[in-house]
């Protein structure tokens, strides 16, 4: 048997990339071409259909080489060639984006390592242990973790408290109490631990632990395409079939104009395909997808991991944001604070049946109320075996907890639950109960009442702290139109102080887990869609309810599985960020689709003019940019096509910007900015790459 003291401890950072990283650059550049494989181009039929211009327009410039009449095959190797670009920069902003998330997941693999553990025979502090790989370890082994151990695996901590440094996952330096019973006895792989020890309860096999989650998540490996992806993207696809059949049925129609004047030359098929190619909304085809990546990495930029694309979409769209109260809205370490004996009872006398309810409470709040009773009367804590006490855990529908002794039942827990316990008993509950309950919530912390067989004892009262700057943060969830409702299991006082305190909309007070689920369905029947965060193993119903659902990284392990979003920072104001970053994808997506359209419209005047002047010279007159020729024209609006993607990819990854002013102020605006300069960009761009051509004898 081992007795080492310490296990090797580890150190990681994580630094932001720019947005043209050459880490991310060159890599980028290679997946572009490995991207040509055809399985990767069906998945955006806009740009399959430029991947089979390409193909098609390369076979006939091999054939044309064959064939002494065809007199262009240099036109149509350069169409070819700047549509395998078009192709190859909507891959590279694909790979780009991607290429951030995996570095991302890079730096979060970074943090894996093999340590060895501390592994218990059996679940006790100070009895021996055996060091074992971490990867050994399975669901339901105890660990034992020290001052200066890696915690090897995800777990739930049943002895002892504990400070943590979790920076290595959360980039927060300051260290985190971890201790059994509530809802702070979560740890996570590939912390360590500063001070103390733990005993821990393995949650999880190798391989499936919050990190290996985490990194399968950011890679995007399984991205699926969200709803409104798929909604954009029969659109395009219906646009893209419209184009297709009109480039298709120009060639008869050219070639009856030729037939009918007897003169001129009916258009090219090359000429056709960059039509077609042109008009297509490639634009938004080609960078759809990295906008979708380029949330998920904002939000992972934010400290926030998100499990799907889904929820940072719907993130966008929030209108009401239920948070609870401990450990959300207040730092949720409830101290007690003070004994309120009840008529006839001693303060000492209230505080030692306090004490004794609380033995075996591991919660925080129990684990209070012994220290306090030992502080004020040096009461000293009593043995559970000698007393042959059974321990009676807080639940979140009794909403009490306590012993029994025999018959003897003691108890604490919230008033009303009391008051029923002990009118169930037929026995009197004192009308001065409610002014001392009363007296306590209304300074925001909670009542605990305390009976003893019956005999109602009084009040203990839980401090806790609102977390600072929250109030803030909440006017401006209002600005952004977001109602914010704070539920509670508190009582309706506690509730009203800590809800005005906290400047929330609305509260619900006495809730049960279920009472909180259909609060949320009720929001959802109404049409509304609704963001919950969330901590505790009672909020993982509602959590797993909401439409976005945000689990506090310090929470239990079942609140982030239920969860759609685990932030790192424990920050229930993150919302607004992962409100903002969702309505930044939306719009980001919004403004390139009507940018792409808009763009595609102002290209076929450029080009149609060009491309039919053999057949009918009166389109002359419709030639309003007087490029130089009819192949200039078109392979300027084939370049400018190309290149615009590339001139977008910034934005795609970056997102517009977003301001609070209110939906339709901002759509207003971004369809005058993206629309009018969609229509206005490809007159100047196309007119400057024609300039160049023809400056530079290309053409
Ligand atoms: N350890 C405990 N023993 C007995 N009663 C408790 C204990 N912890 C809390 N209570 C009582 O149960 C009530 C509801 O519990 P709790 O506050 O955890 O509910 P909740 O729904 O999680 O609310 P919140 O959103 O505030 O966390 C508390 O207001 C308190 O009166
Ligand atoms: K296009
Ligand atoms: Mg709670």
């Amino acid at each position: 048997m081992s007795q080492a003291k310490t296990l090797p401890p580890v150190a990681k950072s994580r630094a932001p990339l720019t947005l043209f990283d050459a880490s991310l650059v060159w890599p980028a550049m290679a997946d572009a071409f490995v991207k040509l494989d055809p399985r990767t181009q069906a998945r955006s039929p806009v740009m399959f259909v430029v991947y089979v211009g390409s193909i098609l327009t390369t076979l006939m410039y091999f054939q044309s080489l064959g064939d002494p009449a065809a007199a262009d095959s240099g036109f149509i190797l350069a169409v070819s060639v700047w549509l395998w670009f078009t192709v190859l920069f909507a891959n590279f902003a694909e790979a780009l984006a991607e290429g951030r998330s995996k570095a991302q997941a890079a730096s979060l693999r970074g943090l894996k390592q093999t340590v060895m553990a501390k592994k218990l025979d059996t679940p006790k502090h100070g009895t021996g242990w055996l060091p074992v790989p971490g990867a050994d370890l399975r669901k339901g082994h105890t660990i034992l973790v020290e001052a200066g151990d890696v915690i090897p695996i995800d777990g739930e901590v049943i002895e002892g408290v504990a400070s943590v440094d979790e920076s290595a996952i959360t980039g927060e330096s300051a260290p985190v109490i971890r201790e059994s019973g509530g809802d702070f006895s979560a740890v996570t792989g590939g912390t360590r631990v500063l001070s103390d020890w733990l005993v821990v309860r393995v949650a999880v096999n190798p391989g499936e632990t919050f990190l290996d989650r985490m990194i399968s998540m950011v890679e995007g490996a399984k991205r699926q395409k969200t709803p409104n992806e798929i909604a954009l993207t029969i659109l395009l696809v219906a646009l893209t079939i419209v184009f297709l059949v009109v480039t298709v049925s120009l060639l008869p129609f050219s070639m009856f104009g030729v037939a009918a004047a007897g003169a001129g030359k009916p258009v090219s098929v090359t000429v056709l395909i960059a039509l077609l190619v042109c008009l297509i909304p490639t634009t938004i085809g080609a960078l759809l997808s990295s906008i979708g990546v380029a949330g998920m990495s904002r939000m992972m930029g934010a400290n926030v991991i998100a499990t799907s694309g889904r929820a940072v979409e719907a993130a966008g769209d929030v209108d009401v944001l239920l948070l609870d109260k401990t450990g959300t809205i207040t730092l949720g370490n409830r101290q007690a604070a003070g004994f309120f004996p009840a008529p006839g009872v001693t303060e000492q006398q209230l505080a030692d049946v306090a004490q004794l309810a609380s033995l075996a409470d591991e919660t925080p709040e129990g684990r209070s109320i012994v220290v306090l009773a030992k502080q004020r009367f040096n009461i000293r804590e009593r043995d559970m075996g000698t007393l042959k006490a059974v321990f009676i855990p807080f639940s979140a529908n009794t909403r009490m907890s306590g012993v029994d002794i025999g018959e003897r039942q003691v108890r604490k827990g919230a008033a009303d639950s009391v008051r029923k316990h002990v009118e169930a008993l037929g026995l009197p509950y004192p009308a001065e109960m409610a002014r001392l309950v009363d007296d306590v919530s209304r300074r925001g912390s909670t009542p605990l009442a305390v009976v003893d067989a019956g005999r109602v004892m009084g009040v203990v009262e839980l401090k806790d702290i609102v977390k600072g700057g929250i109030k803030e943060r909440f006017a401006e969830l209002r600005r952004m139109g977001i109602k914010t409702v704070m539920i509670t299991g508190d009582n309706k006082l506690t509730a009203a102080a800590i809800a005005a305190e906290a400047g929330v909309d609305d509260f619900l007070a006495e809730a049960t887990p279920e009472d909180k689920l259909k609060l949320i369905r009720d929001y959802q029947s109404q049409g509304r869609l609704v963001a919950m965060t969330g901590d505790g193993t009672n909020d993982a119903p509602a959590l797993a309810q909401a439409d976005v659902a945000v689990a506090m990284n310090s929470g239990t392990q079942a609140a982030k599985e239920a969860g759609n979003m685990v932030d790192l920072d424990s920050n229930p104001t993150k919302l607004l960020e992962i409100v903002e970053i969702g309505k930044q994808m939306l719009m980001t997506r919004g403004s390139l689709t009507t940018f792409s359209i808009a763009n595609d419209i102002a290209k076929y005047f450029a080009i149609i003019p060009a491309a039919f002047v053999g057949t009918y010279p009166q389109l002359k007159a419709l030639d309003v940019m007087n490029l130089s020729s009819p192949d200039s024209a078109i392979m300027s609006a084939v370049i400018f096509n190309a290149l615009i993607i590339i001139v977008l990819i910034p934005l795609a990854l970056k997102g517009v910007r977003y301001r609070a002013i209110g939906a339709a102020a901002l759509l207003r605006r971004n369809i005058l900015i993206y629309g009018v300069g969609g229509i206005v960009l490809p007159f100047i761009g196309i007119k400057l790459i024609d300039m160049l051509l023809s400056a530079l004898n290309l053409v």
